[in-house]
């Protein structure tokens, strides 16, 4: 398995995908590949999420992991169905523990100094910064980089096409993840737009 660095170098955003219908999956994960974004965060917030990981770990070129992972149980189930790593939105110890112990690429989220401290505690240097712009925004991941120097994130929630090259153009942070590669928009003719959701990678891929 790659480590999380490797794995937050190979696009500039993560797609954070919330996949509703297992026939999704795989239209979605080719339509992203396309436009030259690997790497795809699958959350566990719908009951295929772990079944959508498998299937769209088929597509050459996807490098998929689970989100939404809140406990030691569900990070074993989520590698148990190929994740190739794990992300949260927050960091507790036990999470944290069980993730080491795995041995699987792990991200977990953090939005203040002491969750940073927790994470530096079991040797993690690698965080999502979450919820990013309701966090403070930019402004608060220099300010929390200061007296943590090295280490390493991927801001996520709030930020959008937009906004993602500021954070891009900070140092520490190595990518972002968003939701807004892949919408409702996207299914409305009940068939997946795939083109619309390639056209929006291609723009993402190509802020690096
Ligand atoms: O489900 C999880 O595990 C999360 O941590 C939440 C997601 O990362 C955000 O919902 C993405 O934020 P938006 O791009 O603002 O939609």
């Amino acid at each position: 398995m790659k480590p999380i660095e490797t794995i937050m170098r190979t696009a500039p955003v993560i797609p954070v995908l919330v996949i509703e219908e297992i026939d999704h999956a795989v239209p979605i994960a080719e339509a992203l590949v396309a436009g030259g974004l690997r790497v795809l965060e699958v959350t566990l917030r719908t009951t295929c999420g772990l079944e959508a990981i498998a299937a769209m770990k088929q597509v050459d070129g996807a490098i998929v992991g689970a989100g939404t992972v809140t406990n030691p149980e569900q990070l074993h189930r989520a590698v148990e169905a190929g994740s190739e790593f794990i992300v949260s939105p927050g960091l507790t110890t036990d999470l944290g523990q069980a993730a080491i112990q795995s041995g699987v690429p792990f991200l977990p989220g953090v939005a203040t100094a002491g969750d940073i401290m927790r994470g530096m505690d079991l040797g993690l240097e690698h965080f999502k910064f979450f919820p990013a712009e309701t966090s403070g925004g930019l402004p608060a991941l220099k300010a929390l980089s200061g007296p943590f120097g090295g280490l390493k994130f991927c801001p996520t929630g709030g930020i959008r096409q937009e906004t993602a090259p500021d954070w891009l153009a900070f140092d520490p942070v190595l990518c972002v993840g968003g939701s807004w590669l892949v919408g409702q928009k996207d299914f409305a003719s009940g068939k997946i737009d795939g083109e619309a959701i390639t056209a929006r990678a291609r723009d993402a891929a190509a802020i690096a």
